[in-house]
Formats: C-alpha cells, sequence, structure tokens
C-alpha cells in the first residue's frame, strides 16, 4: 500500500479521507464466516437467520458467548442530549480509521510499559452522573474508572474499529461502554473459531459491559456498514490488581484513583486502546 495520507490513519488503517489517495493491493476480502447474534437474555450466541426468533423461542444452533451484560436505556433521552451537548463542547482530535477522540486519562506507554499520571485532570465533570449510576447499579457496584475515551464515528468519514483486544496490563477486567446517538454493533472474532463471527447489537442510550472471555479471548470491532449515523462512544476504564492495594504498582494506581475521582477533568490527546 503506498499512501500520502491527510489523515490521522496510520499503517494499514483507512478511512474515506485517505483512501481515494492510496493504492490498495487486490487482496481478497471475502472471508466466509458464520454469524450469530448474540442474546443478553440468554447469554448465548444464535446462528444468524432470517426467521431468527426473539428470546425465549430461538431455534436452530447456538454458542455460549460468556462476558457481555447489556443494559438498555442506561440514560433518558434527556441526559442523552445534554451529554452529547458536554461533549460536543470539547475538542476533538483526528483518530484513525475515520475517528474522532476525547480521552481522559493517564498517558499509557502500552509497549513500554510506563504510566504518566501529570497529564491526567480526572474524569470529566459531565461523567459523574455517569459513573454514580453504574455504582447504584448491581453489575458495577465496586467499577473505579481512571479512563473515558469518547469516540466519534460518522457514515461520512467511513469510521470503522478493526478487530482488537483492549490492552489488559493497565486496563481492568471491565469494559463499559455507553453508545449514543445511533445503534451500532460489535463484531466479535476470535482466531480460535476463524470461521464464526459474534454480533452484540448495541443500542442507542445502552450500557454495554464487556469483561472475562468476550475481552480477553474474543476481539471487538466496528465494521463500517454497522455506521449509518453519527454515533458516539463513552468507554471507561480500570485499573489491574497490579495497580491496586497489594499489587506492584499500588501507589500510582492510588494517584490515579484520586485524580479520576475529582471530576474536574480536561481532555488529553492520548492513545486509546
Ligand atoms: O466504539 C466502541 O464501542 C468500542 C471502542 C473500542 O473498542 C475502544 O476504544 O477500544
Ligand atoms: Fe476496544
Amino acid at each position: 500500500m503506498t499512501s500520502t495520507k491527510t489523515c490521522a490513519c496510520k499503517g494499514k488503517r483507512t478511512c474515506l479521507v485517505c483512501e481515494p489517495l492510496i493504492q490498495t493491493e487486490n487482496t481478497c476480502l471475502h472471508e466466509e464466516k458464520v454469524t450469530y447474534v448474540y442474546c443478553p437474555d440468554c447469554g448465548r450466541a444464535w446462528r444468524d437467520t432470517k426467521t431468527n426468533d426473539k428470546h425465549p423461542n430461538h431455534s436452530g444452533n447456538s454458542i455460549i458467548f460468556p462476558g457481555v451484560t447489556l443494559i438498555e436505556n442506561f440514560v433518558s433521552p434527556e441526559e442523552e442530549e445534554w451529554l452529547v451537548s458536554e461533549i460536543d463542547n470539547t475538542a476533538w482530535i483526528d483518530s484513525q480509521s475515520g475517528r474522532r477522540k476525547q480521552d481522559y486519562g493517564p498517558k499509557v506507554n502500552f509497549k513500554k510499559r510506563k504510566v504518566k499520571a501529570s497529564v491526567f485532570s480526572g474524569l470529566p465533570a459531565f461523567s459523574k452522573m455517569l459513573v454514580k449510576r453504574m455504582n447504584d447499579s448491581n453489575y458495577l457496584d465496586d467499577f473505579e474508572p481512571v479512563e473515558l475515551c469518547n469516540l466519534e464515528y460518522t457514515p461520512e468519514r467511513g469510521s470503522t474499529i478493526d478487530p482488537h483486544l483492549d490492552d489488559s496490563w493497565i486496563w481492568g477486567e471491565r469494559l463499559v461502554t455507553l453508545t449514543l446517538l445511533s445503534d451500532t454493533k460489535h463484531t466479535m472474532t476470535s482466531d480460535c473459531q476463524p470461521d464464526v463471527e459474534v454480533i452484540i447489537p448495541l443500542h442507542r442510550r445502552s450500557l454495554v459491559i464487556v469483561q472475562g472471555a468476550a475481552r480477553h479471548e474474543w476481539m471487538h470491532a466496528i465494521k463500517r456498514v454497522d455506521i449509518t449515523q453519527r454515533r458516539l462512544a463513552m468507554t471507561f476504564r480500570e485499573l489491574t490488581p497490579e495497580f491496586r492495594q497489594g499489587g506492584q504498582n499500588e501507589v500510582l494506581g492510588r494517584e490515579l484513583l484520586q485524580i479520576a475521582a475529582s471530576f474536574g477533568g480536561l481532555s488529553v490527546g492520548t492513545k486509546c486502546t
């Protein structure tokens, strides 16, 4: 691939801004995968067929798919409108694959395993009510996020996110994402089951918690076809035990938790994953 990219894409990543400027290799993109759709009510993913019935009337093949919790209507339409206006009052930074981002968290060099707390001024004030609501829920009562990454996806830019696993050195067990403005889907794939993909429907205003096998064994992605309108994602991340009490990086972890909980943060330009 030769390139003179004018956007934030690096390496093999592309978006609708840079694609007309680059020559892509003529690779075969047809992958034969069997698609399963995750059902939050039974924790299983069911073979996608035109006649697929809704829970509990599923039929056909299914696979167990542990580690995904969906909470519908986590925020109201009025709260969504307020959150979007707060987010849009903050500068966006161009990111890879046609996304834009805002980051509230420490600067992390994942390869060198280095963390700088000094750039981090806390989670933003507008996220305080979301963290409180998480803590009031059954699933996230002990969730103490130290990072919020807001991502913006638009069909005009052809925004996507390639299949990836989030870091698991500093970022802890639960990845928590609130979807705003439009529905989308996570496509989960695993090298261990190359002919399978599992779709997680992410509805507008819903919260998804990804942990366990879904966090560590399955990569998540968002395909271009699944961004049909502007979508904002607010992803909150917690610390691993290494940064908690008794861990090797406990002191740094405590500092990050304190900064995060000030809820006076300004966005910084750091990496999200
Ligand atoms: O937009 C999303 O729902 C996922 C974002 C994501 O995977 C990431 O920031 O690592
Ligand atoms: Fe991710």
